[in-house]
């Protein structure tokens, strides 16, 4: 066996292209990367509404290093956690932050929230946002960002990689070897060619697995709520039982609602066929795990690769995955041909390094210049950036409820003033307007956020200039 010097010393002049510990750049980040900076072009006119060293964020759940980078080259104060926080320290920090950037874990419940006093946007640096209660937050005028598909491609390799590792048995084969137990089987170990894969929720993820799996040799059925284009041969299949009854391997990619809690149970994994696989990687509530760790003692599902669970622990550690947690862990882990993995579907460096781009300047174009583009819960409206030389030009930002009447209202107060161009849109309850309106005097602009502050329909304001 070589010594530990000969093994330094053969691996020191190995090409670090080729090594895994390397971060690469995926195509979409490298093409990201070489797009003119759009939060720093150089002819416009930087708005502000105090100095942006007075805007406060804090970064939660060890949100990438391109996010920081971002948000400090702002000339923002930027706080940074690896984990989450528990809620009465969450409750305390959140009280004089303008923005606050979160993952999957960090609740942002209305009590939370309703401590928030200076907060204007919630950047959630993940595609889902049910952590975050964005009925209040939009009550309180708070808009949030997230990133819609930066992690899709990696969520569907993970399950792709998955599907073939439980129709091998390949987890239960590895913890074996690492205990020393050698077990060289083919007894219920196949190919996934020619197989039948159910996705349920063919979105962003849903879909580009559909197109992995076919490279596979898989026959691709779907079931959605909404009808969706098919993507190659995949076909969508619209009676729920009927779709369940094909499918070898059934995987989850919806979103967590009311409709989707539980949406596999008993009667469900009974319609399934005998022997089929079940994944999911989409929010823990989707699937009743009760009810799936029976089906798998009667033999009717084979296998399960899960990577989210209902209740999951706010930081990485030892014993943190037990029955305290949820009551049914232990009963899980001790199944065979379970796969779990510790919600990684999108933990991949080029996912984390595209979404800290995304959401952080999707934060600093809401936070300097007003544009919701990219908001789940407000309308998206935007104005083009003022120019140098209109110094005396103001960016009225004025989020208010959606009811008839405002736009007179607001009007009548900019129309002192040359309002140059506006922008308003509204969505269910709320509505958002931009205005810029020029030859404003310095001395003139408390006393129009003062009139506008005033008014009925207002929820909140920010005057930019
Ligand atoms: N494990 C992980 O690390 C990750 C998990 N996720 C989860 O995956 C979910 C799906 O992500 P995307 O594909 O980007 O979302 P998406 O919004 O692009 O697609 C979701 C699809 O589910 C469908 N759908 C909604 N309710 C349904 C129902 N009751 N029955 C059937 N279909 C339904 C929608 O019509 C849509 O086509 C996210 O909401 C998130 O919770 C997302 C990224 C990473
Ligand atoms: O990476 C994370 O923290 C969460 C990933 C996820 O579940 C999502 O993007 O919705």
């Amino acid at each position: 066996m070589s010594s530990p010097q000969e093994i330094q010393q053969a691996f020191q002049n190995i090409s670090i292209s080729g090594s895994p510990n390397r971060v690469s750049k995926s195509p979409v980040q490298s093409f990201m990367n070489n797009l003119p900076h759009r939060l720093s072009v150089s002819k416009q006119k930087t708005l502000k509404p105090f100095s942006s060293g007075d805007i406060k964020v804090l970064l939660l759940e060890n949100v990438n290093k391109t996010a920081i980078d971002i948000l400090t080259k702002q000339g923002y104060q930027v706080e940074f956690h690896k984990a989450s926080l528990d809620e009465e320290t969450l409750i305390e920090k959140i009280k004089d932050v303008h923005c606050i950037g979160i993952r999957s874990k960090t609740k942002l419940t209305a009590k939370v929230l309703s401590h928030a006093k200076n907060l204007v946007s919630i950047g959630c640096f993940c595609i889902g946002t049910n952590q975050v209660d964005l009925e209040y937050a939009t009550k309180i005028g708070v808009a949030v960002f997230n990133s819609p598909f930066s992690n899709s491609r990696s969520v569907a390799e993970l399950i792709m990689a998955e599907i073939v590792c439980l129709a091998r048995q390949v987890g239960d084969r590895s913890i074996e070897l690492h205990t020393g137990t050698w077990n060289k089987v083919s007894n219920k170990c196949w190919e996934v060619r020619g197989k039948t894969l159910g996705i349920i929720g063919y979105g962003h993820i849903g879909s580009q697995l559909s197109v992995l799996a076919e490279a596979f040799g898989m026959h691709v059925i779907y079931y959605d709520i909404v009808g969706i284009m098919a993507i190659g041969m995949a076909k969508q299949v619209d009676d729920l039982n009927e779709f369940l009854g094909q499918a070898d391997f059934l995987t989850c990619h919806v979103p967590e609602t009311s409709e989707t809690k539980n949406l596999l149970s008993l009667p469900q994994f009974a319609a399934m066929k005998d022997g089929a696989y079940v994944l999911n990687a989409s929010r823990g509530t989707v699937i009743d795990i009760p009810a799936l760790i029976q089906a798998m003692k009667v033999g009717k599902i084979a296998g399960a690769a899960l990577d989210v669970y209902p209740q999951e622990p706010p930081k990485n550690g030892d014993k943190l995955f037990v029955d305290s947690l949820n009551e049914w862990t232990s009963e899980l882990v001790s199944l065979p041909n379970v796969i779990l993995t510790p919600h990684i579907g999108g933990s991949t460096e080029e996912a984390q390094s595209a979404i800290g781009v995304e959401v952080s300047q999707a934060l600093s174009k809401y936070i300097n210049e007003g544009s919701s583009v990219g908001s789940v819960n407000f309308p998206e409206v935007s104005l083009r950036g003022l120019s140098l030389d209109q110094e005396d030009t103001v960016r009225v930002l004025y989020i208010h409820h959606n009811v008839p009447g405002v736009l007179k209202t607001v009007n009548n107060i900019l129309s002192d003033h040359n309002i140059e161009k506006q922008f308003s849109d509204s969505q269910t309850d709320i509505a958002y307007l931009i205005a810029d309106i020029s030859g404003v005097d310095q001395k003139d602009i408390k006393d129009i956020y003062d009139r506008l502050n005033a008014t009925e329909a207002k929820i909140a304001i920010r005057l930019l200039y």
